[in-house]
């Protein structure tokens, strides 16, 4: 059976970094302390801005990881030059607004696809995983198995919001959409990953899910990371990832 994998995003060091303008503190020494606390993946995100994570963070994390890099990235030509010269092990295309605080929703694959077929392709040449970050819709599923993504990564940050608003019967409500979609994904052949906003409260369902083989966090842990550290902030997600994958008999395996 396939462990539940545990991506940590560092881009919100580099947001505590720029606030500043300086050099501290370091997204890779973040990053290298997630590995050394059971990070099986660093996720990374180079938005079109560089409001976090500049070109330098994704030299040195490729120079600097042992574990491999998810390289967060828009459908850009420039961020296409960015992956090609690094061929990190896996690319997910986000969709990606100037103007949004946070990723707001899945991209839009069925009403894209030529393009992102196109777009994908020397990626996939170039022997990075793609990933398509969607919403749990059957139809961006599909068309992300059509165009020959290798992974989706569902967005799970509707699911964390209405949770933690009180919302409970959407939350629910949500929560059963993306069991769907997990389920219907996988059964299309693609790997599935889920990921955006997920805290300690959030990680026990979608950990649930027998399709979900990836959680990518960032946002929550870095933020619990100043009361706790950061290597016992990732060690108790882990354990909640762990526990709740144990009835289905993949805890560590
Ligand atoms: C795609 C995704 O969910 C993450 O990369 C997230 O977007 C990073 O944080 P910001 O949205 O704050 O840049
Ligand atoms: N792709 C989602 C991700 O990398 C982490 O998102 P968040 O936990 O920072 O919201």
């Amino acid at each position: 059976m396939t462990k539940l994998r545990l991506g940590v995003n560092i881009d919100h060091v580099a947001t505590v970094r720029n606030a500043r303008g300086g050099a501290w503190p370091d997204p890779l020494r973040a990053a290298l302390l997630a590995e050394a606390a059971g990070a099986d993946g660093i996720t990374a995100h180079l938005r079109e801005d560089r409001r976090h994570i500049r070109d330098a963070d994704i030299e040195a994390l490729m120079a600097g990881l042992t574990v491999p890099l998810n390289f967060e990235m828009a459908a850009t030509a420039e961020m296409q030059a960015i992956a090609l010269r690094h061929r990190p092990h896996a690319c997910c295309i986000v969709p990606e607004k100037r103007e949004e605080r946070t990723t707001e929703g899945g991209l839009d694959v069925a009403g894209d696809a030529a393009r992102l077929a196109d777009f994908i392709a020397p990626l996939r040449e170039a022997g990075s995983r793609v990933s398509m970050f969607i919403g749990h819709e059957p139809a961006q599923i599909e068309a992300s198995a059509r165009i020959g993504a290798a992974v989706v990564e569902l967005h799970t940050g509707r699911y964390c919001d209405l949770l933690s608003e009180g919302r409970e019967d959407e939350a629910a409500e949500e929560l059963s959409a993306l069991r769907r979609g997990a389920a219907h994904a996988h059964q299309l052949g693609l790997e599935v990953h889920a990921g955006h906003g997920i805290s300690y409260d959030t990680v026990a369902a979608l950990a649930a899910f027998p399709q979900v083989v990836e959680l990518n966090i960032g946002h929550f842990l870095i933020g619990e990371a100043v009361f706790r550290g950061l290597g016992p902030a990732i060690e108790e997600m882990r354990r909640r990832m762990d526990a709740a994958r144990a009835p289905l008999g993949q805890a560590g395996a």
